[in-house]
């Protein structure tokens, strides 16, 4: 394919950013105005056009399947491209981790080159030892994670600044790197470092969190310069923490040009009438296309009659010459695809769900994978643990014998393995216990395999002994048996792929499986087979499909009961984000008798803010947003999550899709409290002197937010919860804003 045809395409606007000059070039462009496709001539051009070769390009992405496409494009300009140039096109963290593997110095921080990279709950699982064994004192364990990644000074009196020393000092031991450590001893070690591209280029700009851009920062030196594409309506991963403001960070520090794009070349204009609703201040977003259908907004009794709806639906749309792979269909929680993919099996419907469940999910290839690890790292004392101890799979012994046994182990490290188990095992529960023993079999597995060509499967599983350790008599053991060969035949195809040795491979596997977790079991969705796609809004993001579903959309899912007004808001752009996937069709439809009690019945708040005009409903009679009725809605919200609440261990951790809910001892009381003022006034109000607050933290352990209103100026936020925030501004005392409506803005 020629080059040249690739940039003819382009409009004037595209073109002026891909022939742009400035050291610095932001594109803050609309959805759908061609922001990858300009990343991508912005690619070409320099290498064909400006001769630069690829390996001085570092070009950043949000997901590997972002990275995925840009390289297939540029194979299709070039078929033999060696790979290995594009060695710096990947995820953050892909990235971060060639340049720790193969050119920075990690063995300044006490890492050996071939360490690990872990997920955050396995930190979190390190960190719970530490605590238990040093007998620290630490506050709201349940929330762990989050005060490991957010507070750098504790919030309350206790001992995290101790915990996160030890776990730093753990990890390095371990050789073990959270996500987080991937791109923070980057940045540290890039400073001593002579690495030296000539550009950086950035795909969705938006969603980069501070640690990213330093990670930005630290690969810029002074003849570096920077493309970033982005759209500030479409950040949906601030929980993560991307909620600054990105675009004004990096103008500001690089003093870049800013250029805009502003026409939306996928959607028609009925469609681009609707997304309009959920832009933040009413933005500007023009396309070029004609008016279409109108959106359709469908009331469900339950899923259940939804998905035979969809499967009749989808039929009658495939017999008018559509192919399936121009459907999709969008939910807001990973299991809402269950009941769609049991109707659609039935009814003959081919369909691929995106991100299915991971390695993690799966308690045989979990186990697996951690013996795997403690394989190939013996240092790794937490996966060896885990799979001496677990309850279902191997040798079954309790954590703490294994944790003695392995203690006995690395005490014994400076012996070679064959010295180790001759000697007197007094510290094993049973003498025999390392006879032909899996923690044998893993302590030998890397010195009998380093000159081995790549294995057979049979070969690994037989070595481990398999069949043994799944115990046969487990119900699930022959379902368990074939996981485990997939995932070992999977390893093989992956190494043969990659060319690699097989214990270098087996590391790159362990770490990829990591860091992408889904894509190791299940391929990637393939975007070219002729199968409806069903996937959640947050999968959604870069893709377009003529006709779209987006189901449920009730509140308490789309949107998901959120807990600050920051996260109403990211509700609101997910949902801005399915919506303009939509190149011709779009149907959204919610639930009369919802499945789940986390599910009110109704159409959501979302649905009432597209004006009627712009709807077509058969069966609704629609009322526009009216207080009265939201308040009833809201109140209803608030008490089903009260109920929850009530009914729940203070302990429980309930998982929705990738955003943990916290249970708080005190929430319960401050949810009464809430219910009670709703009676009052739903708008905003005055809160007089005597309320005594009965604040979530109190105020020495709030962390102080400002927020800033129209009318009243400055303030901070005193209290908050899913639905109503409190926020005491000096000339006007405390107001309470119902969040759905409020207009504060983050200061
Ligand atoms: N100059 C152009 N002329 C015609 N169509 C175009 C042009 N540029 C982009 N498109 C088409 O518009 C659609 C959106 O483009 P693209 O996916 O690059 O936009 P985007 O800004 O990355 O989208 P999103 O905001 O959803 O990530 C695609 O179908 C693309 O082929």
């Amino acid at each position: 394919m020629d080059y040249k045809k690739e940039l003819d395409k382009l409009t004037d606007n595209q073109r002026e950013a891909v022939f742009d000059e400035s050291n610095v070039c932001l594109v803050n462009a609309n959805v759908g105005s061609g922001k990858t496709t300009v990343l991508i001539s912005k690619i070409i051009y320099l290498h064909y056009v400006k001769q630069i070769d690829y390996c001085d390009m570092v070009v950043l992405t949000f997901t590997n399947k972002a990275a995925n496409e840009i390289k297939e494009r540029l194979t299709m300009l070039e078929e033999n491209l060696n790979m290995e140039d594009l060695r710096f096109f990947g995820t953050f963290h892909s990235v971060a981790l060639y340049l720790l593997r193969e050119l920075l110095m990690v063995d300044q921080l006490g890492y050996q080159k071939d360490f690990f990279v872990i997920e955050p709950d396995e930190e979190v699982d390190i960190a719970l030892r530490i605590i238990q064994e040093e007998k620290l004192k630490i506050k709201y364990k349940n929330r762990l994670k989050k005060r490991l990644e957010q507070e750098r000074v504790s919030r309350y009196q206790d001992d995290l600044i101790e915990l996160r020393e030890r776990l730093q000092k753990e990890k390095v031991s371990q050789n073990k790197m959270t996500f987080s450590d991937l791109l923070l001893n980057t940045v540290h070690l890039l400073k001593e470092a002579s690495i030296t591209p000539k550009w950086v280029i950035i795909d969705e700009v938006q969603d980069s969190d501070k640690m990213q851009l330093e990670f930005i920062d630290a690969l810029m030196n002074k003849n570096t310069r920077i493309f970033a594409v982005g759209d500030p309506n479409q950040v949906i991963y601030s929980w993560r923490g991307s909620a600054f403001n990105v675009f004004y960070t990096l103008k500001d520090r690089y003093q870049a040009r800013e250029l805009s794009l502003s026409v939306n070349f996928r959607s028609n204009i009925s469609i681009l009438e609707v997304a309009k609703c959920f832009l933040q201040n009413g933005g500007r977003l023009t396309g070029n296309r004609e008016r279409g259908n109108k959106i359709i907004v469908k009331r469900q009794y339950d899923s259940f009659q939804e998905a035979c709806y969809l499967a009749d639906r989808i039929k009658e749309i495939h017999d008018t010459g559509i192919p399936y792979k121009e459907i999709a269909i969008f939910y807001r929680l990973q299991n809402q695809s269950t009941i769609l993919e049991n109707v659609f099996s039935k009814n003959g419907i081919p369909f691929d769900v995106s991100l299915k469940k991971t390695i993690q999910d799966i308690p045989v290839l979990n186990w697996t994978m951690k013996l795997l690890r403690f394989a190939m790292n013996e240092k790794d004392i937490s996966s060896g643990i885990y799979v001496l101890s677990h309850k279902d799979y191997g040798e079954r012994i309790t954590e703490k014998a294994a944790a003695k046994l392995l203690k006995g182990c690395s005490d014994m490290s400076h012996l070679n393995h064959g010295d180790m188990f001759s000697i007197d095992l007094n510290f094993a529960e049973k003498e025999d216990f390392f006879e032909e023993s899996l923690l044998q079999r893993m302590l030998s597995f890397r010195k009998r395999f380093s000159k081995v060509e790549i294995p057979e499967v049979d070969e690994i599983y037989q070595y481990f002994s398999f069949d043994t350790h799944l115990h046969p008599t487990a119900a699930s053991y022959q379902e368990d048996k074939e996981l485990v060969k997939e995932l070992l035949r999977t390893l093989i195809t992956y190494i043969n792929e990659h060319k690699m040795s097989f214990l270098e491979g087996l590391q790159d596997f362990i770490n990829s499986s990591s860091l992408y977790g889904v894509n190791i079991l299940n391929k990637d969705i393939n975007n070219e087979a002729d199968t409806v796609k069903l996937m959640t809004l947050h999968a959604s993001k870069g893709l377009e499909f003529s006709y779209v579903f987006i189901i449920g959309v009730n509140n308490g899912l789309i949107p998901l009961q959120a807990k600050s007004f920051e996260e109403e808001d990211e509700e609101r752009r997910l949902l801005f984000v399915g919506i303009t996937r939509a190149k011709d069709n779009l149907e959204l439809s919610y639930y009369t008798n919802p499945d789940t009690y986390r599910t009110m019945a109704g159409e959501s708040r979302f649905i009432r803010m597209i004006p009627k005009h712009l709807i077509e409903s058969d069966d609704i009679e629609r009322e526009s947003v009216n207080l009265q009725e939201l308040k009833r809605q809201i109140l209803a919200e608030k008490n089903v999550k009260m109920d929850m609440i009530k009914n729940s261990d203070n302990s429980t951790k309930t998982l929705l899709e990738d955003n943990e809910v916290d249970v708080e001892d005190n929430q319960v009381e401050d949810s009464e409290v809430q219910v009670e003022k709703m009676n009052e006034e739903v708008e905003v109000r005055e809160i007089h002197s005597t309320h005594n607050g009965n604040e979530l933290l109190t105020p020495n352990e709030l962390p102080v937010r400002k927020v800033s209103h129209a009318k009243y100026g400055i303030g901070t936020v005193t209290r908050e919860d899913d639905l109503m925030i409190t926020v005491l501004f000096k000339a006007y005392g405390k107001k309470e804003f119902m969040k759905a409506f409020s207009e504060l803005k983050e200061e």
